[in-house]
């Protein structure tokens, strides 16, 4: 096996800055159609990691913006009928696009778009464990909550596996630890701080992020996806340091991502492939 072949932490640390320099270098443009909460630290988080974010979401604007996008990022969060086309649209627009089904377990409704937006095929479905195991088993039934997880995510784990296998798009769950699974290979990241739960829209700005980095290299959604959650949450580690609290967080988790450096992306990243 090519020395490069074997997927070591010291190699996911490297892969993660390769993809990280490749976002500052190429500035994928994204376009964003996401909930209202999200759209300042979804636009604030993904140019402070060197993408270009636009948050453009009517329906007569699509074909002419969309195709030119690098990545397409689609959030039903504040989900509401007038939106629906020009994300049906926007995900039809033949880019790589990535998908945060938020509460899906809120109404069925919301379930019935979340299955027909994931019917249009996302290269990346990224949501927490609540999410992921409602929608793995089309069930919008009270044991959810709202937008919050009420699971850890590594209860989520097989139900991510089974949403990749039947969906073929690569599957993330966030939580204490991020699992990514194209259905066969399953691989953990563990970087992040609990804080982060308090800050509303870090699932949002994770996701956002992911399609930035699909954008800059769309040859790997699972190798992608693992290192932008890993990004993230070293991010929010390095915020931590200096914060006093949810909002001091935001801000310096928003710094912290500009201001990574190879160093520290390379030696404090832990990505690891599950056996
Ligand atoms: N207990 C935790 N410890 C460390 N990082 C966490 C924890 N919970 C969530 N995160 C991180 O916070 C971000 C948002 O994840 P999460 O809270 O699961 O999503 P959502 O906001 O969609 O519910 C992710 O980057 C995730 O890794
Ligand atoms: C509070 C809220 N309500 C509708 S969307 C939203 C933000 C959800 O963000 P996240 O999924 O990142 O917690
Ligand atoms: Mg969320």
């Amino acid at each position: 096996m090519d020395e490069d072949e074997v997927r070591t932490e010291a190699w996911w640390g490297r892969r993660a800055w390769v993809l990280l320099s490749a976002v500052r270098a190429r500035a994928p443009l994204v376009q964003c159609i996401t909930n209202l909460v999200s759209m300042d630290i979804v636009a604030n988080a993904l140019l402070a990691a060197g993408a270009s974010p636009a948050m453009l979401h009517c329906l007569r604007e699509v074909p002419d913006f969309s195709p030119r996008c690098d990545a397409v990022y689609i959030n039903v969060g504040t989900l509401s009928e007038d939106w629906l086309p020009s994300m049906r649209a926007a995900a039809s627009a033949g880019r790589p696009w990535v998908f945060d089904p938020v509460a899906v377990a809120a109404s069925g409704f919301r379930m019935e778009v979340c299955l027909s937006l994931l019917a249009l095929r996302p290269a990346v479905v990224r949501g927490n464990a609540s999410e992921i195991l409602a929608l793995a088993s089309r069930s919008d039934n009270s044991s959810f909550k709202g937008v919050d997880s009420s699971h850890d995510s590594s209860d989520a784990l097989q139900a991510a596996k089974a949403l990749a296998q039947s969906n073929g798009a690569v599957v993330a769950v966030s939580g204490a630890v991020d699992f990514i699974t194209d259905g066969v290979q399953v691989v953990s990241a563990s970087n992040g701080v609990p804080m982060m739960q308090k800050i509303t829209a870090t699932g949002c700005a994770v996701t956002a992020l992911i399609a930035a980095f699909v954008g800059a290299d769309p040859s790997d959604a699972l190798v992608a996806a693992a290192c932008a959650l890993a990004i993230f949450g070293l991010a929010g580690e390095i915020g931590m340091e200096s914060a006093k609290g949810p909002a001091s967080l935001r801000m310096h988790l928003i710094d912290a991502l500009y201001s990574l450096d190879e160093q520290t992306v390379t030696s404090r990243v832990k990505i690891s492939l599950l056996p």
